[in-house]
């Protein structure tokens, strides 16, 4: 029973129900990622594993030990947690030394510098033992936050947003170097963010909360990026194209060509999502690929956006978004076709208005176009 288990865990507001039983199992060395709109209720669930919220009703067990149920409820320093927050939460007043040991209680002061040079070294900032926080930058002071959190070698870690303060190329950096210490140390770690590129990236496993924290999807980030359970998980990751259609023997036949539809019975509404990447493009006609005119084209950088209008019988045409690596270079005396990849196209039944207005609203900052 090493790691996290949370178990039906409710939790209200005064009169607003945040957790509705939610349960959560994070084996040692795992890493898990709460991915979820504003309000879901993420925080929550890390609060109350950390100690940092009472719990109401359920079960919370850590490392074989129950730190919480109805009767009791072991505050934070009795938890053998380490925290992480997006503001670092360094003692301003403390050189960074001090704020490394300071969890290290009852550990001799040898023991402890030792212990916390340690993991300034795997941090990379040995160099800094004797500075104060406000000489370092957020990148460096994010890193300490690390190595404090990591000194007393907690049985759970437990990371809010923590890299939401620092800028695009510091944020890759340090939550790399995070990945690689907590590789290292073999902790279970409980991750929430906004950021669906974020979990991606850092994630063994990434469970999905909708409203009231329910669980509307949980698996690795490969199997949530290819296989979402429903159009919100696929929404998550970026831009889609989206077409209606019905399902006739098996396929969707879309403007784009016909897409294998087996586990929707025909004469069903459907809709189908693809991403840009999920669009082929060539030069010459090819099985199932149609031909389309290009309108316009833009560079990201290492990919590039190609807006393009599909013939579906309409004037104006359907426009749909594709993506290519590296620049697209249309050779302008040839025609352009495209196709749909089946692997980035996903097909889910057409809901009443009713049924996606209970549905959670996309509030998740989609990944960048790349
Ligand atoms: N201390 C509190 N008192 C009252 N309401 C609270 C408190 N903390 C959170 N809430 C409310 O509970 C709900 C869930 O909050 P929580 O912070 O867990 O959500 P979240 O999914 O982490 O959101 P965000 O991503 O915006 O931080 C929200 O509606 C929030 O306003």
């Amino acid at each position: 029973m090493q790691g996290l288990h949370i178990y039906g865990v409710t939790h209200s507001y005064g009169s607003n129900k945040v957790l509705n039983g939610a349960s959560l199992t994070i084996p040692a060395g795992e890493l898990v990622c709460l991915l979820g709109p504003s309000g879901c209720g993420k925080s929550t669930i890390l609060r109350l594993a950390g100690g940092l919220e009472t719990l109401q009703e359920g079960n919370i067990v850590i490392d074989g030990e129950t730190v919480a149920n109805s009767d009791m409820c072991l505050p934070p320093e009795k938890r053998k947690i380490g925290l992480m927050f997006q503001d670092y939460a360094l003692f301003p007043h403390l050189d960074i030394m001090a704020n490394v040991t300071f969890g290290l209680h009852g550990m001799d002061k040898k023991k402890a510098q030792a212990r916390a040079l340690d993991m300034l070294d795997q941090v990379g900032m040995t160099a800094y033992a004797e500075a104060f926080p406000h000489m370092l930058s957020g990148g460096q002071q994010q890193r300490i936050a690390l190595a404090r959190a990591l000194a007393p070698e907690p049985k759970l870690l437990l990371l809010d947003e923590p890299f939401s303060g620092l800028d695009t190329n510091m944020r890759e950096k340090i939550r790399q170097e995070t990945l690689s210490v907590l590789r290292d140390a073999g902790v279970a770690t409980l991750m929430v963010t906004h950021d669906p590129e974020e979990a991606m990236y850092m994630a063994d496993r990434i469970k999905i909360l909708g409203r009231g924290g329910k669980i509307l999807q949980a698996g690795s980030p490969n199997e949530i990026y290819y296989n979402p359970a429903d159009e919100f998980v696929a929404n998550l990751f970026g831009m889609m194209n989206r077409i209606e259609g019905v399902v006739e023997n098996g396929y969707v036949d879309t403007p784009l060509g016909k897409v294998e539809c087996k586990k929707i019975a025909d004469g069903e509404l459907v809709q189908v999502l693809v991403r840009p990447e999920g669009i082929l493009f060539d030069t010459k006609q090819s099985e199932n690929a149609v031909k389309v005119d290009v309108v316009s084209n833009h560079l990201l950088g290492h990919s590039s956006i190609v807006r393009m209008r599909v013939p579906d019988g309409s004037d104006r045409g359907l426009m749909m978004d594709g993506r290519v690596h590296r620049e697209f270079t249309p050779e302008l005396d040839k025609e352009t076709w495209a196709r749909i990849d089946p692997v980035n196209a996903f097909i889910f039944p057409l809901k009443s208005k009713e049924q996606n207005n209970n549905q959670p609203q996309a509030e998740i900052k989609p990944v960048a176009a790349q």
